[in-house]
């Protein structure tokens, strides 16, 4: 369990992290989400007790990260895959993060076998692809089996097998009771696998809710439509709709996308017509459109700035 209380981080002038409350909780995969900049990293990094908070609280299980005794028993992050020394075997890797958390040594072989890489413990990060070091970051957060997990961006770099792999890992660690922290670009993976979706915008809640929720408060259902006779079925949807909101536009291809009406009526319309239908089918609102709508007036173009050195995957910095 994860609950955040006016969470609030300023560098200099900015307020990146304005005012946070919201409680991420057990038995579900929450996707965390927002435009580059918005602050999901430092809010991890407050999470973590990796960086100071300017204001408000960040609790894993009810206390303070940094008066945790055992953090990897606590909570496990995937923050920066990258932050691992390239000399270092991936084993000695995670003897050495065991060791520090004061994790049994057979969890070290447990979850490198867990996440694939049983077969390559012995080899150096710095041979490993990006991939690879994903999953030698995720090894790490399931490393002192916590309760909560956290994880930033964990299918980059990833194939279309290891963004699957990483989905039935997520859904199975939320299964089994964990609080389930993960953020992502790819809207269409979250809405695969979140159960619940907070969104940030510069720095501030723009939703907490439901994935489902947020999905439908998107602009709607569009009913797509191919026909012989587009011309005569948009002028009667147009003329049947006008009234009622109803707006009719034709996509790439020349089919008909009818915004405002159910399938049902729209076909009803087109038999009332004797327009001929090819195909007729509703296009459900999808989470990319919803997150496009409400970021749509808080979207910052601007990059981040590099890791600032020393920056480590979360249980190893500063412990
Ligand atoms: N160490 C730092 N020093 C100064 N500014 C920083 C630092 N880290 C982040 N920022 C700034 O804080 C804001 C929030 O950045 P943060 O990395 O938390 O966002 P994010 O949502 O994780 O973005 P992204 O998806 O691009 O990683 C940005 O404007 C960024 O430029």
């Amino acid at each position: 369990m994860l609950s955040l209380r006016g969470l609030t981080k300023r560098r200099g002038a900015r307020t990146v992290v304005d005012r946070l409350t919201l409680d991420v909780r057990p038995g579900e995969v929450t996707g965390f989400l927002g435009p580059n900049g918005a602050g999901k990293s430092s809010t991890m990094r407050m999470v973590l007790g990796l960086d100071h908070p300017t204001a408000g609280t960040a609790r894993v299980n009810g206390r303070d990260c940094r008066e945790l005794d055992c953090p990897v028993r606590e909570i496990g992050a995937l923050l920066d895959a990258g932050a691992v020394h390239p000399g270092r075997r991936a084993r000695d890797h995670l003897l050495a993060m065991a060791r520090a958390g004061g994790v049994a040594k057979h969890r070290v072989d447990a979850v490198l076998a867990r996440v694939g890489l049983a077969d390559v413990g012995a080899k150096r990060a710095g041979e490993f692809s990006l991939g690879m070091r994903q999953r030698l970051g995720i090894a790490g957060a399931l490393l002192g089996e916590p309760e909560t997990l956290m994880l930033d961006e964990p299918v980059n770099g990833l194939d279309p097998d290891g963004v699957r792999w990483v989905r039935d890992l997520v859904r199975s660690l939320a299964d089994e009771g964990r609080t389930v922290f993960v953020s992502s670009h790819l809207m269409s993976e979250v809405q695969l696998v979140a159960d619940r979706v907070v969104l940030l915008g510069q720095g501030r809640l723009i939703a907490d809710a439901p994935t489902s929720e947020v999905v439908g408060s998107a602009a709607g259902t569009v009913v797509v439509v191919r026909s012989p006779d587009t011309e005569l079925l948009a002028r009667r949807v147009e003329a049947a709709g006008s009234e009622h909101g109803v707006s009719v536009g034709r996509g790439d291809a020349g089919e008909l996308r009818v915004s405002g009406a159910a399938p049902e009526t729209v076909g009803d319309i087109a038999h009332a017509a004797g327009a001929r239908i090819h195909a007729l089918y509703g296009e459900e609102a999808s989470l990319e459109q919803a997150y496009m709508e409400l970021t749509e007036s808080v979207t910052e173009h601007t990059a981040s700035p590099p890791a600032p050195s020393g920056q480590a995957s979360g249980q190893e910095g500063g412990r």
